[in-house]
C-alpha cells in the first residue's frame, strides 16, 4: 500500500466543516501513481466532500493538497483541472442540447484552449480525431450523433467520464461512476472506463456504494464514516473489517 515514489496527490490535515457538522476531519491520503483506489461510506460520510475539495470545488478548513509534490489548495477548479486532476459528476454535467459527439470536441478543444477561443471552432486543430476515439473507446459510436437529452443514464455517464479524460489528467476522480447505471450494465461499463484510464495510464479515485465493484476494480479501498478515515487497505481487509461492516456496508458485503 506504501510506495517510496512521491505520491500524484497528498492531502494531509485536510479538515471541511460546514456549521456543526464535520465533513473532514484532519483526512490525510496520499495516492500512488497507477492506483485504482476506491471511496466507500454511508450517506453523508464525507467522500463527495473529499472530492470537492481536491478538485477545488470547496476550500478546506485546513490542511494541504499537493498534486506531484505541487501545493493546489486554494486553486480554482479549472486551474486545478488544467494541472491535471479531472473528475466526474454523480449528475453528468453535459450540455443536453448537443449530441455526444459535440459534447465530447468541446472538452477536447477546452483541454486544449488556454482561454475560450475554443468555441469559434470546436472542430479545429485535430480535437474530432481524440473525440472520436475517447467516443470509440467508451464503445459510444453508436450514441455519437444523439442529443444528449434523448441518451439513457448509464449512456450519459459514460460520456461525462469520458469528457473528463479529454484533458489526459494525472489524476481522474470519477464520482459513484454506477450510480443510475442499471445492474446488467454497471460491469460492462466499470470495464470500458478501467480499459480506457489504463490507456492513459491515468491515476483513479473512485466513489463507490457497489461492493461488488470496488472489490472487482479497486486494488485499495478507504472507507470513511463521519468525516473520519475509519479503514484503509486491500479490498479484502476494509471488507471484512468490523467498523466497515458495522457503519458502511451492514455486514452485507
Ligand atoms: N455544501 C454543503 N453545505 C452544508 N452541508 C454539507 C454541504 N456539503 C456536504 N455537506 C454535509 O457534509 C456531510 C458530508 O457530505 P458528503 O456529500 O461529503 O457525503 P458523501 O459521503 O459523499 O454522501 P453520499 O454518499 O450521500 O453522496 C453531510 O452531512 C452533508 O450533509
Amino acid at each position: 500500500m506504501t510506495t517510496s515514489a512521491r505520491p500524484v496527490l497528498s492531502a494531509r490535515d485536510i479538515g471541511k466543516s460546514f456549521g456543526a457538522v464535520v465533513a473532514a476531519a484532519e483526512v490525510t491520503i496520499e495516492v500512488p501513481a497507477g492506483q485504482r483506489l476506491s471511496l466507500i461510506g454511508s450517506n453523508g460520510a464525507g467522500k463527495t466532500t473529499f472530492v470537492n475539495m481536491v478538485t477545488g470545488y470547496l476550500r478546506p478548513d485546513r490542511g494541504a493538497i499537493e498534486l506531484d509534490g505541487e501545493p493546489i489548495l486554494g486553486l480554482a477548479p479549472r486551474l486545478i483541472s488544467r494541472k491535471g486532476i479531472c473528475r466526474s459528476f454523480q449528475i453528468p454535467q453535459l450540455c443536453v442540447e448537443l449530441t455526444a459527439l459535440q459534447n465530447m470536441l468541446v472538452a477536447c478543444a477546452a483541454a486544449d484552449a488556454g482561454g475560450l477561443s475554443f468555441w469559434r471552432d470546436p472542430g479545429a486543430g485535430g480535437h474530432q480525431e481524440r473525440a472520436l476515439d475517447l467516443i470509440r473507446r467508451f464503445g459510444l459510436h453508436g450514441f455519437a450523433d444523439r442529443l444528449v437529452s434523448e441518451l439513457p443514464g448509464g449512456v450519459r455517464k459514460l460520456l461525462d467520464i469520458a469528457m473528463a479524460l479529454a484533458r489526459k489528467p494525472r489524476l481522474l476522480l470519477l464520482d459513484e461512476p454506477t450510480s443510475g447505471v442499471s445492474a446488467e450494465e454497471k460491469f460492462p461499463a466499470m470495464d470500458r472506463v478501467m480499459e480506457a484510464i489504463s490507456g492513459e495510464a491515468a491515476t483513479v479515485v473512485f466513489v463507490e456504494h457497489d461492493m461488488d465493484i470496488v472489490r472487482a476494480y479497486a486494488d485499495r479501498v478507504i472507507a470513511f464514516y463521519s468525516g473520519r478515515v475509519i479503514a484503509d487497505g486491500t479490498p479484502d481487509t476494509v471488507l471484512r473489517d468490523a467498523e466497515v461492516r458495522r457503519y458502511v456496508t451492514g455486514g452485507t458485503a
